[in-house]
């Protein structure tokens, strides 16, 4: 099915990207990035663009600073110096709220969601996206009513989209790791965003739920026509839906380009992937839907460890 890049009616057109605006998904330009803990220099002098429209992969060893540079994107982490411009506007200056308004919307990589439905938690992502003050909501007045079930329609659309649309009603608790992980990026998208950042994906997946993850993130750039910021350590994935890779390694890029390029480049290969990557398709397999062990896929760099309902 389809999602578009608009809301299903022309109703909930209106109250979708209220700051985010009309008009071309903009590029996202990071402009000599420096970000120092104390004495630790976790990004130096980092430049690079995500070119509307596409996947770019930010890779590197554990420590690289990719979530730091995720954090400075979405406000979360103040840069020491350097800028994020995206739409016109510094992010370096704004407020994660304020970034979120603009159309950026992230996904956290040890996040697993365990509260409420998978309605619930979509519904928290249509947050921004609501007129009706607390009042209004809370008398019921007929607007809001109509306003509430449009937003509903729109994140069982986007439920749907993502495969989630059985489950939409279900406790997430109860759904398979892979599919929690969904609903997290499915929330994401529920803000209508015009970037989205995902952190590690599809960690801890085992290769089946991966290689569908795999689809459906570059089905998404495809259908909304968004540009994805991807974090994520398994090398296979990222060289088959990657369009453009930015390679760091202690806080500096190291390599920038097209993936066929970044797995062949020595210092890439000397600083994180060890041997050239071989595409982590999977063969069909036995493992069950609920299996949640940390695979092996042969080009996965190794990973950091699962937690559960925790942020990085
Ligand atoms: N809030 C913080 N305070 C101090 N040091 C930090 C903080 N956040 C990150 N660092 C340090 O900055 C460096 C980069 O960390 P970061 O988490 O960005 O790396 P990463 O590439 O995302 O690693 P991983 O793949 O393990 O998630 C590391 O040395 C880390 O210890």
């Amino acid at each position: 099915m389809s999602i578009g890049t608009t809301a299903t009616t022309p109703e909930a057109a209106t109250t979708s990207r209220p700051d985010s605006g009309p008009g071309p998904v903009p590029a996202l330009t990071v402009e000599n990035l420096t970000v120092r803990f104390s004495g630790l220099v976790a990004l130096d002098d980092l430049s690079f663009t995500v070119a509307p429209g596409t996947i770019h992969a930010l890779i590197g060893p554990n420590g690289a600073g990719k979530s730091t540079c995720f954090n400075v994107i979405s406000g979360v982490y103040r840069a020491t110096a350097g800028a994020v411009r995206y739409a016109d506007k510094d992010l370096t200056r704004l407020a994660p709220h304020r970034i979120a308004q603009l159309g950026v919307a992230r996904t956290f990589q040890n996040i697993v969601l365990t509260h409420g439905t998978v309605a619930d938690n979509l519904m928290l992502g249509r947050h921004r996206l609501t007129r009706a003050g607390f009042t209004a909501s809370a008398l019921r007045l007929p607007h809001t009513v109509r306003e509430q079930r449009r937003h509903r329609e729109r994140a069982a659309e986007i439920a749907d989209f993502l495969g989630l649309g059985p489950a939409f009603d279900k406790p997430v608790g109860g759904l398979a790791y892979g599919d929690r992980k969904r609903v997290e990026m499915a929330r994401a998208l529920c803000m209508e965003p015009r970037l989205l950042l995902l952190d590690e994906p599809v960690a801890g997946m085992h290769p089946t739920e991966r290689s569908a993850m795999a689809e459906t993130i570059a089905r998404v750039r495809d259908a909304l026509n968004i540009s994805i910021l991807i974090v994520e350590h398994d090398m296979g994935l990222i060289m088959r839906i990657a369009d453009s890779v930015t390679v760091l390694d202690f806080g500096r890029l190291i390599a920038d380009g097209p993936p066929e390029r970044i797995q062949n480049d020595p210092a890439v290969i000397s600083a994180y992937l060890g041997t050239p990557v071989q595409d982590t398709e999977p063969e069909p397999e036995s493992a069950t839907a609920t299996d949640t062990s940390a695979d092996t896929a042969e080009a996965t760099v190794p990973d950091t460890e699962r937690d559960s309902e925790e942020t990085s």
